[in-house]
């Protein structure tokens, strides 16, 4: 199945464009604890595309993303991030751990976490310069902080924290931005906002890989759909993925009205 395409978009650049794949997995493999947790692993993510990561519990998406990022070793196959190993784009990824996983009682205000997005790049023991927090400032506004900017973090409610966690990424201008379930608990208006943002985002060229587990969402804002347990069941657009039995192998189950009629697809 091949990627959707924006139909404003010249066919040979946007070709062009997704064979180059900002991010390219190639036969990826992870163990934890002994255990397989995810094998033969293709995929590959274009400039300007939003493809969303989705399975089941357990399916090994957070595990995907921090595999990228470096922080759980791969046994098999490859990774290119911009032709580089995760651990050479470490400093250029944006990435959007899911809330809970982000200290938030640390007595810090808005602009300062933000910053830490760039601490890799910084060094930790050099201060910000001006090109920091320039950057810093045009994440914020991106994000709409820009007024909260000195509120202390503790303060924040669940859709500032998010904003926080979306601008401290957005910090690195990165060209690869990998959310982890970016729209969990969020009301419809901050859900709306940061839609908006992510598709700017694509417009300007941003490679956007996200997990999540509102499927309708998914379908709505990405161009497109990948659909793991432990290895690519499917990919491709939501238009292309109407065959109710993919996603019946991707989530384990024999027969699910339920998941079928959320998805829509089922006859
Ligand atoms: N540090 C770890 N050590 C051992 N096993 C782990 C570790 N982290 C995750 N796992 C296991 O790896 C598998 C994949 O977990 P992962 O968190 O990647 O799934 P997920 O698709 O993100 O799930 P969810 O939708 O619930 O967030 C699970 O079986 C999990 O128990």
């Amino acid at each position: 199945m091949n990627s959707r395409r924006d139909p404003a978009r010249p066919k040979a650049d946007a070709d062009q464009q997704a064979s180059q794949g900002v991010l390219r997995l190639g036969g990826v493999a992870v163990e934890l604890a002994g255990r397989q947790v995810l094998h033969d692993v293709d995929l590959l993510v274009g400039r300007g595309e939003q493809v969303g990561l989705i399975g089941p519990n357990g399916a090994g998406k957070t595990t995907l993303l921090r595999a990228l990022l470096g922080l759980v070793p791969t046994t098999r196959g490859s990774i290119a991030i911009d032709g580089r190993t995760p651990r050479e784009a470490r400093g250029s990824i944006g990435y959007v751990p899911q809330r809970h996983e982000f200290v938030w009682d640390y007595p810090v205000d808005v602009r300062t976490a933000a910053m830490t997005g760039r601490t890799h790049r910084i060094g930790w023991l050099r201060r910000p310069g001006r090109a920091d927090k320039a950057a810093v400032d045009e994440a914020l506004e991106r994000v709409d902080l820009v007024d909260l900017r000195r509120r202390p973090i503790g303060e924040l409610s669940g859709g500032q924290r998010q904003r926080v966690l979306v601008a401290r990424a957005l910090a690195l201008r990165p060209k690869l931005l990998l959310l982890d379930e970016p729209f969990t608990g969020l009301d419809v208006p901050t859900q709306e906002i940061l839609t908006r943002l992510f598709r700017t985002l694509t417009s300007e060229g941003t490679a956007i890989l996200m997990t999540t587990h509102d499927l309708p969402a998914a379908a709505d804002t990405c161009s497109r759909l990948c659909l793991l347990n432990e290895t690519v069941i499917a990919d491709g657009s939501p238009e292309e993925l109407r065959d109710p039995a993919v996603w019946l192998r991707a989530f384990g189950v024999a027969r699910s009205e339920q998941l079928l009629h959320t998805l829509g697809v089922a006859r």
